[in-house]
């Protein structure tokens, strides 16, 4: 069953930025992350599907209806960001109480040994846990409530490593038990490529990849070789990128759909997988040089 279907989807702020074109449709109990450069229009699009935002254009549709003012869709899903607030005068155990009464999936035991395992004080306001633990807290939140739309938006803002870790783990083996619908967004891909089953990239407020994880980790693979044979074998090859030549080699990235024949003509040249965490990288990397062309020849003047 098909839980999220966007065509042309726009959600577009008075200045422009937002969602200018997003195409995919989502299916029922599936693990999406949903991934981007900073201010492509993840936290947007996520919030658009939630109901929070209504949209300026295109189509939407979550659980059949377009989900800003539907009850539909805010009774069977739940958004979780590191914003999300609680009045100081609920105890975190008192949000875990209500959240039992509102959620009917809700798995009290779960979130109770949850909480103990990654010692959350459960006797104070939301206000008084530290940035990792309150994340931790919200995460708690969005696997005990077991809604069929779950939308974590960068859920491990502020946790530590082993915490990341065992978060993404509970994460997998609730899903697994209990499969749902989620959408998860990351600045880290590497960390949670073992867990999505699709991958969403967003580049400039259009949905530009929507593919299994497993096809993206194939989609593509990096050619180095001398310089001019890899720029005339590359010459009929989708090229993605092309990186910067050093020493008269150079290395491109193009579509992994060359033929055998293709590929044993390029006798000289080095062929590596491309991760799809580099994949995403690639595909949305920006003309404007590197960080080191900041400081060069400007003398700060
Ligand atoms: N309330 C707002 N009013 C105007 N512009 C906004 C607003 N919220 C976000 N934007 C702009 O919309 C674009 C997308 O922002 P959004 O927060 O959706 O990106 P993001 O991919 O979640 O970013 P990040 O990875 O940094 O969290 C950005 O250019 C941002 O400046």
């Amino acid at each position: 069953m098909t839980v999220i279907e966007c065509s042309h989807l726009e959600k577009r702020y008075k200045n422009g930025a937002g969602v200018k074109d997003a195409d995919f449709i989502i299916q029922e109990n599936t693990i999406t992350g949903i991934v981007g450069r900073n201010g492509s229009g993840k936290t947007t699009l996520m919030k658009t599907i939630a109901g929070y935002l209504k949209k300026t254009g295109g189509d939407i549709s979550v659980f059949g209806e377009t989900p800003f003012n539907s009850l539909k869709v805010s009774a069977n899903s739940m958004y979780l960001d590191e914003y999300t607030v609680f009045s100081n005068a609920l105890t975190t155990k008192d949000i875990l109480h209500h959240h039992g009464r509102f959620y009917p999936n809700w798995d009290a035991d779960l979130a109770k040994k949850l909480a103990n395992y990654f010692a959350i004080p459960m006797n104070v306001g939301t206000d008084y846990l530290s940035k990792g633990q309150k994340n931790t807290f919200f995460g708690i939140l969005g696997l005990a409530a077991r809604c069929p739309l779950t939308i974590f938006d960068e859920p491990t803002t502020g946790m530590d490593a082993s915490v990341r870790k065992d978060f993404y783990r509970a994460l997998l083996k609730d899903y697994l038990a209990h499969p749902r619908t989620i959408l998860i967004s990351s600045h880290h891909l590497d960390e949670i490529d073992e867990l999505i089953e699709d991958l969403l990239l967003i580049d400039g407020g259009r949905s530009i990849l929507h593919l299994p994880i497993e096809e993206v980790k194939e989609y593509s693979m990096a050619v180095s070789g001398p310089a001019m044979q890899v720029e005339n074998w590359s010459a009929q090859q989708d090229v993605i990128a092309r990186l910067e030549e050093k020493g008269g080699f150079s290395t491109v990235i193009v579509k992994n759909h060359f033929t055998a024949a293709e590929k044993a003509a390029a006798r000289d040249l080095r062929f590596t997988p491309v991760s799809a965490s580099d994949l995403c990288v690639y595909l949305t990397r920006r003309n404007i040089g590197g960080i080191d062309d900041v400081f060069s020849n400007s003398q700060h003047g």
